[in-house]
């Protein structure tokens, strides 16, 4: 029998528009982890050592690079960063693969990535793929984003759970995806403009294409 693919979530209303997307199958679990990447890694790794899954997904709403990935559209990762893992120094961010501690970059199932992220376009939805960031507070100015897109070219997105999810699935050697879709522009603070509907409309229409692909 195909191994079950376990899809965490941070609030409930992410994992609602999933469930939504996904309909009736017996073969997806969705769960709540709660936000940021502890809660994340912590509550993952539980229902991992609860379980026989084949795949983990890290999925909710997220904000987006907006040269790559505008507001309503869906990023797939293609690798998962904890941005904010290393040190402040007088030339910069040091990461801590750079001081010599780990590693801040975590691999996602390339190939499925492609698959999911071809599907999405195929299902009319406008999907992108690049590096997803895992920060554990939310980017508030312009200078921060710019910082950021400037030390991960390409970066699509930003979330607060993947790094978290990718590693409690890594320890367990499951092959791991994040999906994201986008609320709001990372960059200057304005919880007025985030377009929630949007986006869990995208994050209900990507359930859709997932339960077909995965
Ligand atoms: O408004 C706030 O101050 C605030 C502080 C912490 C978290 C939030 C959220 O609503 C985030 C919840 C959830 O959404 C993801 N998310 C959405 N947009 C972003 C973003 O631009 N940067 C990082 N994370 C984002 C995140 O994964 C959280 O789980 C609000």
């Amino acid at each position: 029998m195909t191994k079950r693919v376990l899809i965490m979530t941070a609030v409930e209303a992410e994992r609602d528009a999933i469930v939504k997307g996904l309909g009736d199958t017996e073969r997806f679990d969705v769960r709540v982890a709660g936000v940021g990447p502890v809660a994340a890694a912590v509550r993952t790794a539980n229902v991992l050592a609860g379980g026989d899954y084949g795949l983990v997904v890290s999925a909710g709403i997220g904000g987006g690079f907006t040269e790559v990935a505008p507001v309503g559209s869906l990023v797939v990762a293609t690798e998962i960063l904890a941005a904010d893992l290393g040190a402040q120094t007088g030339q910069g961010f040091s990461s801590v693969d750079e001081l010599g501690f780990g590693s801040s970059k975590l691999p996602v199932d390339a190939e499925r990535a492609a698959t999911v992220t071809a599907a999405l376009q195929a299902a009319g939805l406008i999907a992108a793929a690049g590096p997803v960031l895992t920060l554990a507070t939310v980017t508030g100015t312009a200078e921060t984003a710019r910082e950021l897109a400037t030390r991960v070219p390409g970066a699509a997105a930003e979330a607060m759970e993947g790094y978290g999810v990718a590693f409690a699935a890594q320890e367990k050697g499951i092959p791991v995806l994040e999906i994201r879709a986008i609320s709001n522009a990372v960059g200057p603070r304005d919880r007025s403009a985030w377009r929630m509907k949007d986006a869990f409309d995208a994050l209900q229409a990507a359930g859709k294409v997932l339960v077909e692909v995965l």
